[in-house]
């Protein structure tokens, strides 16, 4: 089911990694990262336990300097920037990370307002329409009232969703948007990412190791290494390139899982259909496995 790539000869790349080197210490831990990610894309960055995924996607959100190298957003070298720019600039992302991502002590609701306070001069009339609005898209409507703690870890992931395309950003990018979720959540979190990215036409970069996902997702794929390929990608391309790629260390990661494929049963897309508001029963539905 995975969406045809963008055609990369139809535009700018809106991601232009070059080169990029960090070292940890006498630590090597990314060794000449190069890729472009387009408009449209699912980019999605796998490997295995630290081979630099997180570390790479710190780079390219710009907490993070490298040792060498140039990345390029939106056609802007972030390495080299101003911090005001780099806020300014931040404001065009959506981030959806596993850790922290929502704050405890405030409700879903004013979780999801939060960036519409930052970024937008709208009232908080409009910022509660927007929230209902963004909540009803994740199939959260009712919940906007409660704290973080008293909501299931699909539907935190789900609420952070909301708060990360808040601001129809441009680009989203996402560590882990399942971690520690069952396969039916994930399958649900993974098709509510790429419903509402498609729907604003945001380009996504996602760091994750859950193949099912990977293959659901993703338009184009690297893979880093580890060991004596540590920090380098040792492959890169479509799903369909990913799947057939020579290397038997690829082989043996994407085949590694030992709950193999995703399909799913005819339980399994009844509740997620509910969920998805496909079923016509619309998207309120909350409850959990
Ligand atoms: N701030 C840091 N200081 C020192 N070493 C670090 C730092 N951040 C990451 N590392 C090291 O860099 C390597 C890559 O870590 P990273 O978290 O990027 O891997 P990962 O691929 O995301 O792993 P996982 O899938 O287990 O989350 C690891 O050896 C890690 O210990």
């Amino acid at each position: 089911m995975s969406t045809p790539p963008p055609d990369p000869a139809s535009g700018e790349p809106i991601i232009e990694v070059d080169s990029l080197v960090r070292y940890f210490g006498r630590q090597k831990v990314l060794d000449g990262i190069s890729f472009k990610v387009f408009a449209g894309d699912t980019f999605v960055i796998m490997g295995g336990s630290g081979c630099g995924k997180s570390t790479l996607l710190r780079h390219l959100i710009g907490t993070e300097k490298p040792t060498s190298g140039s990345i390029k957003i939106f056609g802007q070298n972030i390495c080299s920037m101003h911090p005001d720019e780099m806020h300014r600039l931040r404001g065009r992302y959506g981030m959806l990370f596993q850790s922290g991502a929502l704050l405890q002590s405030l409700t879903v609701a004013e979780n999801v307002a939060l960036p519409l306070q930052e970024h937008t001069p709208l009232d908080s009339g409009l910022i509660d329409t927007v929230v209902k609005m963004k909540l009803e898209q994740v199939g959260l409507t009712g919940h906007g009232h409660k704290k973080p703690s008293e909501i299931s870890g699909g539907m935190k992931k789900r609420a952070a969703l909301a708060r990360a395309l808040a601001l129809d950003p441009p680009l989203v990018f996402s560590d882990e948007p399942t971690a520690g979720l069952d396969p039916i959540m994930t399958a649900v979190v993974d098709e509510l990412t790429q419903r509402l990215t498609q729907k604003i036409g945001a380009t996504v970069v996602v760091v994750t190791h859950d193949m099912n996902s990977v293959f659901r997702i993703g338009t184009r794929i690297i893979m880093l290494g580890t060991g004596p390929h540590q920090g380098r990608i040792i492959a890169s391309g479509t799903p369909e390139e990913i799947r057939a790629h020579p290397d038997a260390a690829v082989q043996q990661f994407i085949n590694g899982d030992p709950k193999g494929g995703g399909d799913d049963c005819a339980g399994e897309t009844l509740y997620r259909d509910t969920l998805l508001g496909l079923n016509g029963t619309g998207a309120s539905t909350s409850s959990q496995p």
